[in-house]
């Protein structure tokens, strides 16, 4: 120890910063090294080291993605620090990445990263699941609980529940309030998480509504410190998880302000991590007391499949229970995957229906002959069904903002992609909103017109990807389709909308567009003005 004190202090500030300079030397030779000798050399902005091809990004990045796609073509590298991502641009580019074959060496999100393990999502659910095995299995359960009979009708009338809540709080504030319309959808989805997942009610509608107005809701104020405190949680929870998927673990603990970061990032995981062990314990003590009448929400689904409780004829016993952290994982990652396209979605809408009122007056029109007069019918899963020029606006919507707009995934062994031999673990980026607006397949794609899917048009089919594609695919799309639909047959048919600002401010990271914030205003309908 002590001669190694003596060799610290006899070393010279110049010596120092020789060592320095021949470390950063060392850096940068070795970065170009594996730079200049990559395999599949492909186009793409020349990388610098330590901040790889940033140095090029002036916009938004998804947009920043877009530009480089009209630069390079439909294939090209982008470095993220010494990282090297491939971008694909194009539909027919996703096709054997979207393959539905279980032994596909295709199947995998994501390179593991200690920072995701420790934030415990690297090891469990279907999100971030670093074990392609332990993936399928989890998996297998997510879409058993989504695709069971009953589910939809389950879905539809929780929808219909919230719905009417909200709308009851915003006729609450008064008509002058404005709403941020990206706050109430966020906390509306986390009711419909909560139920669809628990079966309980999380109350964050009520509890968002107490921090707006001097009028309280009818519910007692330890529910809805309760519900809070899980709202703020998730938030931070959330918000730390580029932290944990970008930066190193040193880096992470000992680095000053991502120091305190990573400590939130912890904290709130340990917090949601007691909430839901709790919940999860308690329901399988109800379920063994009672020998129950079964509730079909995804936190039963999953305590019951494969025990012998389970009376299913579908059931497997080949697989064994979940473990409480694996149930956990999968209830978390509804959360997390659910929330927030879901939010953008509708507010985008709500966004154009107000920009385009000839759009909204033909979104009208169908509502009024599905749902008549009657402005406080609760919609039906037939009725929605009906709905077809509804779900042109929400495809066209989607498909010129996606929230989703790029998607992460590595081969898990060596194959051929595109006519290149790829070794295992490179990574891609699935650019969907590129192959959504290529000018190969799509008139105008910038333009905004719902009525190019009221068409029966295959070209358009076979290059629209919004939910992702094969074994990966979002489980979550019939249920996004319940609410946003739902959104729009509640408020549209109903209430005319004024947007308390001009432009669209969203926000765009690696992997989503998002808004933060988003003011209007409600009245009900004046069809007076609407058809005139
Ligand atoms: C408009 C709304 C939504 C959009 C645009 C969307 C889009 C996507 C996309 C593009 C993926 C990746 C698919 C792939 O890798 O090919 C995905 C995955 C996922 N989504 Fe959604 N999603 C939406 C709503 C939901 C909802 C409501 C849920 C709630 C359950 C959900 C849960 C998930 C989960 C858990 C995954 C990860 C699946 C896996 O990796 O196996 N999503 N979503």
């Amino acid at each position: 120890m002590a001669l190694f004190q003596n060799l610290l202090s006899s070393i010279s500030f110049n010596h120092s910063l020789n060592l320095l300079l021949f470390l950063v030397f060392l850096y940068i030779a070795d970065f170009y090294y594996k730079y200049f000798n990559r395999v599949n050399k492909l186009p793409g902005p020349f990388p610098l080291p330590i901040i790889g091809s940033l140095w090029n990004k002036r916009d938004r990045y998804n947009e920043w993605i877009l530009k480089l796609q009209r630069q390079y073509g439909d294939i090209f590298e982008v470095w993220l620090g010494p990282t090297r991502k491939i971008y694909l641009c194009r539909a027919e580019y996703f096709d054997k990445i979207h393959s539905l074959n279980t032994k596909s060496k295709w199947l995998s999100r994501m390179r593991a990263t200690e920072g995701t393990f420790e934030l415990g999502m690297g090891q469990r659910g279907v999100w971030l699941n670093a074990n392609v095995e332990d993936w399928k299995y989890n998996r297998h359960f997510f879409n058993q609980v989504m695709l069971a009979p009953g589910f939809n009708l389950k879905a539809v009338n929780a929808t219909n529940k919230m719905l009417k809540d909200m709308e009851q709080y915003w006729t609450m504030l008064g008509k002058d309030h404005p709403i941020d319309l990206c706050k109430w959808m966020g906390r509306f989805t986390i009711e419909m998480v909560s139920v669809i997942t628990t079966g309980k009610r999380s109350y964050s509608l009520p509890a968002y509504f107490n921090t707006l107005s001097t009028k309280k809701a009818d519910i007692l104020s330890s529910i809805l410190e309760d519900s809070e405190y899980l709202i703020k949680n998730f938030e931070k929870f959330f918000s730390s998880l580029p932290i944990f998927t970008i930066f190193p673990y040193y880096i992470r603990h000992y680095f000053p302000i991502l120091r305190n970061l990573t400590k939130i990032g912890l904290e709130s995981r340990d917090n949601l991590h007691n909430i839901f062990l709790g919940i999860i314990r308690e329901r399988r003590k109800e379920l063994e007391k009672n020998d129950c009448e079964v509730s079909n929400d995804m936190l039963t689904s999953l305590i019951m499949a494969n025990t012998k409780k389970n009376h299913d004829k579908d059931v497997n016993y080949d697989l064994r229970p979940m473990t409480d952290h694996e149930i956990m994982g999968n209830i978390l990652d509804a959360f997390l995957g659910g929330g927030g396209p879901s939010t953008f979605a509708v507010c985008v809408i709500t966004h154009y229906m107000c920009k385009y009122p000839k759009v909204l007056q033909k979104v009208r029109q169908e509502l009024d002959s599905v749902f008549g007069n009657d402005c406080n019918h609760p919609f039906t899963l037939d009725d929605l069904s009906k709905l077809k020029y509804c779900e042109a606006v929400i495809n066209e919507t989607i498909r010129v903002h996606n929230a989703a707009h790029t998607v992460p995934r590595e081969n898990t062994g060596s194959d051929e992609l595109l006519g290149y031999n790829w070794p295992a673990h490179s990574e891609f980026m699935l650019f969907y909103e590129g192959g959504n607006k290529h000018p190969d397949f799509w008139k105008n794609p910038e333009d905004y017109d719902p009525d190019r899917f009221m068409k029966e048009d295959m070209v358009l089919k076979r290059n629209f990807v919004i939910f992702g594609g094969g074994l990966r695919q979002c489980p979550g799309k019939k249920l996004a389709l319940i609410w946003i639909k739902g959104f729009m047959a509640t408020f549209l048919r109903k209430y005319d909308i004024t947007l308390m600002y001009d432009e669209l401010n969203f926000k765009s990271t690696l992997f989503k567009s998002y808004l933060e914030t988003m003011n209007i205003k409600i009245s009900p309908r004046n069809n007076a003005t609407l058809y005139s």
